[in-house]
């Protein structure tokens, strides 16, 4: 069963490599922004194509039926956002749509697989700079092919923070974002920073670039590929209140350290966000 899934892992390692070079050859003219969740919360015909390709080549290489999807756009067009025990995949095409449409140079492809809802490999390919990161289970984490590990900074003083903003402009939760990257700046840290995309956030960690990431308001496709690379890596991933990472909660932290974990998760102001695998709200 090893090799089966090493096949696996190899395939989406090429299949992230096509669809990036889709996302970088995409012309102006299919650069048509569309909204989604929100006036800020972006799409184009680029993400719809590149997660029909990946999603395509999968289905061709394992066949029609044989594993699960989930993936960003097919769940925005009403596919389930369930993570059975099937083999599943787990997609965002274009991670960093907002990126892509303003030329900001993070935007990442992610692709992980978990069977029997365990993660079994992660990819993550950030197609502007030409990295790509990868980890399976058990079995390291790598960046174009050299192993990466997380910071071994403990002190809070000397870390760099990642915080995002998200997409979600509503008063309440705006405020509580940054009230709680306010709290951070002033303990002091070195700095916060953000590239935009989750998936090029969770790699940063993994290449011990800053200390730690947490978001609320972040989807499974967004960090399920993350995940392993951070694991892989060396680092530790909690839920926001310190309790265990869920992938379909939309909320986490992933550290280089449980110590910076705790520091960050004293300071976060946790605001309710609906789960991913909660049932369809019927309008
Ligand atoms: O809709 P996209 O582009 O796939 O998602 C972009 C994104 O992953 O980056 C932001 C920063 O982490 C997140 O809020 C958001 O989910
Ligand atoms: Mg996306």
């Amino acid at each position: 069963v090893d090799d089966m899934w090493q096949k696996a892992y190899d395939f989406a390692v090429e299949v992230a490599r096509k669809a990036g070079e889709e996302i970088r050859k995409a012309g102006e003219s299919e650069i048509k922004v569309m909204t989604k969740s929100s006036s800020v919360d972006l799409v184009t015909k680029t993400d719809e194509r590149v997660e029909k390709i990946i999603i395509g080549s999968l289905k061709e290489e394992f066949g029609e039926d044989a594993h699960c999807f989930i993936g960003e756009e097919s769940v925005e067009n009403g596919e389930p956002c369930i993570l059975s025990d099937k083999p599943t995949w787990i997609i965002d095409p274009v991670d960093g749509t907002t990126n892509f449409v303003h030329g900001f140079p993070f935007v990442a492809v992610s692709i992980a697989f978990a069977v029997n809802k365990e993660l079994e490999f992660g990819v993550v390919y950030s197609c502007l700079e030409d990295k790509m990161y990868k980890a399976r289970r058990g079995k390291g984490a790598f960046c174009n092919d050299e192993k990466i590990q997380v910071s071994d900074v403990k002190d809070i003083h000397k870390s760099i923070i990642i915080s995002e903003h998200g997409t979600d402009r509503s008063p309440e939760k705006v405020t509580k974002i940054f009230s709680t990257m306010q709290k951070i700046l002033c303990i002091p840290v070195h700095g916060l920073r953000g590239s935009g995309t989750a998936a090029t956030n969770m790699c940063l960690v993994a290449t011990g670039a800053v200390e730690a990431f947490f978001e609320i308001g972040i989807h499974c496709w967004d960090i399920a590929a993350g995940a392993v690379i951070i694991q892989e890596a060396g680092g530790i991933l909690l839920d926001v209140d310190g309790g265990p990472f869920d992938l379909m909660s939309r909320r986490m932290i992933v550290a280089n350290d449980k110590i910076i974990a705790r520091r960050i998760i004293q300071e976060i102001e946790i605001f309710p966000s609906l789960r991913d695998d909660a049932p369809i709200q019927k309008h």
